[in-house]
């Protein structure tokens, strides 16, 4: 864990969130802050509003009331592919890379919406995007060494197994250049190999490229293991939020989620 002599900054905040669908209220003012250089995990039982609140912070979901900050700025209004802009990337849940591509060509479709030169103006000024592509293509093997996908680079990515089809998902969402990254339940369907190394990208993620992380899992070692913050929700309330060690031993916790999977 990183201790820096200046306190953190926050980096994306959800400020007193409230979502409905109909009759259920999926997150009832919640608060969530993620700092600069931090791995914070949100972790609650199946409907706790885990998601909901991942989707209100990248955009998709919009609440009825509170606020979502980057870099102290409002971008409650933004749209998702906006903040994807602005540097706030994410994973999904299952699988989002094109299985008839390689490895090296899913990443590049990542830089597409980074891409500054428009249509229109691509015509003009062809030299100028030819010299961003290239720029593009340097910096996806960037990626692609950070990820050791190096002998993999191009092979079909519908012939990979579930691990590396989740590594190449990873660098599409590292291609944005992201100021923060957000992942939904990255582990599941994983084998514990397959954990082991993503768990240690993430941690490469924090701490080499300085990329704060907020990440939905649910399985507890990892969690335990990597975060250096963890949010706790119950039917669509926080209930604590703290180191995992605080966490481990806090009895609304314990009560609510951890009493039955703790050994
Ligand atoms: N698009 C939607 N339409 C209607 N209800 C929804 C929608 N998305 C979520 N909900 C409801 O909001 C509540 C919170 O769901 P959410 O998926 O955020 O929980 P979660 O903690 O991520 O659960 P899980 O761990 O099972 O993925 C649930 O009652 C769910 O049914």
């Amino acid at each position: 864990m990183h201790t820096p002599s200046a306190p953190a900054k926050d980096v994306l905040s959800a400020d007193r969130l409230c979502l409905r669908f109909g009759a259920v209220e999926a997150l009832k003012s919640v608060s969530l802050t993620v700092r600069e250089r931090e791995i914070h995990a949100v972790i609650g039982p199946n409907g706790a509003g885990k998601s909901s609140l991942l989707n209100c912070l990248s955009g998709f979901y919009k609440p009825q009331s509170g606020a979502v900050r980057f870099n102290g700025a409002d971008i409650s209004a933004l749209v998702p592919h906006k903040r994807a802009g602005l540097g706030i990337s994410r994973t999904f849940q299952g699988i989002q890379t094109y299985p008839s591509m390689t490895a090296r060509e899913n990443i590049l479709t990542g830089y597409h919406l980074r891409m500054k030169t428009g249509l229109f103006s691509a015509l003009l000024y062809w030299g100028r995007v030819r010299a961003e592509e290239e720029a593009f293509a340097r910096r996806a093997e960037e990626i692609i060494d950070f990820l050791e996908l190096e002998e993999r680079r191009h092979e079909i990515v519908g012939d990979m197994s579930y691990g590396l089809r989740k590594r190449v998902d990873l660098g599409r969402a590292l291609a944005l250049d992201p100021k923060i990254l957000i992942m939904d339940e990255p582990m599941a369907g994983m084998s514990a190999e397959e954990k082991g190394d993503l768990a240690r990208f993430i941690l490469d993620i924090r701490d080499g490229l300085g990329i704060p992380v907020v990440l939905v899992e649910h399985d507890m070692e990892v969690v335990m293991d990597i975060s250096d913050r963890i949010t706790v929700i119950d039917f669509g309330q926080v209930i604590a939020c703290g180191t995992p060690a605080e966490i481990r031993t806090n009895d609304a916790v314990i009560a609510a989620y951890l009493g039955g999977a703790q050994q």
